[in-house]
């Protein structure tokens, strides 16, 4: 395709909730058929530690997911002045509860609870959250176990416009734990060219303008501008911010201005994108933990 030809093309919008709805839909049959089987519905623990608001809706969409695929759900929500040691043994309780698959600690955490000691805390075989130092070192090494929900979904958003990676240049921007660092990995697995990058990279603009593959996971609104995306690059954007805008009003805005990438080949919205797909793969990963620990 010539250059004027893209710059007349608007980018596939990568619909995140319709991909979401159709994996929600395998992970329904794929549980009647798990009752079926063993008698017995796959069970997830959603602890909820303090008021934050943007966690509380996150949580309650999750048990909302549960309930439409089928999934037993318990939900615990301790006050924010929840002793670290309390929170340690529920979990022990949640890890030896056999009707329970998945166990889930929605973060942030309070800053009085040390997160690292939490998470590490829950049975690797029932880290649906793929946090866990042992399935941090499993997605490391390529040798399976639970991978982390977001990173998971942008795998899959990304196989829904491209048959395959191999030798894609691929940036990541953002360096977390949850999202950057495994999104890497994932990356790395597929035989792509994987640079990450973060907020503090010098020349960030010229090395994302070299990539096929843009991910976007910085949490900074706007920060990935229409100059630095490739022609025909396909860009995803993890970030989720909610603004204020001038009449008062909130609303979320992506790491990337989307408005300004029509010239990409296929970009994500948000919301609509990576989003819905986080509690999508939380879902899929009951199911794989349930299968695994029958
Ligand atoms: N234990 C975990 N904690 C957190 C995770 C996680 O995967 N495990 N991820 C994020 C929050 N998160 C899920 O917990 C999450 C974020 C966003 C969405 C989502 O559907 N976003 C929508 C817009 C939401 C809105 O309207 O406010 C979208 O992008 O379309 C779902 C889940 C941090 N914590």
């Amino acid at each position: 395709m010539t250059l004027a030809e893209w710059r007349t093309k608007t980018a596939e919008r990568i619909d995140g909730r319709a991909i979401a709805r159709a994996l929600d839909a395998r992970t329904a049959a794929e549980i009647a058929a798990i009752v079926r089987r063993d008698g017995i519905a796959p069970g997830l623990a959603v602890v909820l530690v303090g008021e934050d608001p943007a966690s509380q809706v996150y949580v309650g969409r999750k048990i909302d997911a549960c309930r439409r695929v089928g999934i037993v759900s318990s939900e615990h929500r301790l006050p924010a002045d929840t002793a670290q040691d309390a929170l340690l043994t529920l979990i022990a309780r949640l890890n030896a509860d056999p009707r329970i698959h998945g166990i889930l600690v929605q973060v942030p955490l309070p800053a009085h609870i040390d997160a690292g000691a939490v998470l590490g805390a829950i049975d690797p075989a029932k880290d649906v959250d793929g946090f866990h130092p042992v399935n941090v070192g499993r997605l490391s090494t390529g040798t399976g176990g639970l991978v982390p929900c977001t990173p998971l979904g942008v795998m899959l958003l990304l196989d829904s416009v491209l048959d395959d990676l191999t030798g894609l240049d691929a940036v990541v921007i953002g360096k977390s734990n949850i999202v950057g660092k495994p999104i890497a990995m994932l990356l790395l697995e597929r035989e792509a060219t994987v640079t990450v990058t973060h907020i503090e990279t010098r020349g960030l603009a010229d090395i994302v303008r070299k990539a096929d593959l843009v991910i976007a996971a910085a949490g900074a609104p706007r920060l990935v501008r229409g100059f630095w995306i490739k022609q025909g690059a396909v860009v995803i954007d993890v970030g989720i911010t909610r603004v204020l805008q001038d009449d008062g009003r909130t609303k979320l805005v992506g790491d990337v201005a989307f408005d300004e990438v029509q010239h990409a080949r296929a970009v994500t919205p948000v919301p609509g994108g990576v989003g819905p797909m986080t509690i999508a793969c939380l879902l899929a990963n009951t199911v794989k933990a349930a299968n695994q620990n029958k």
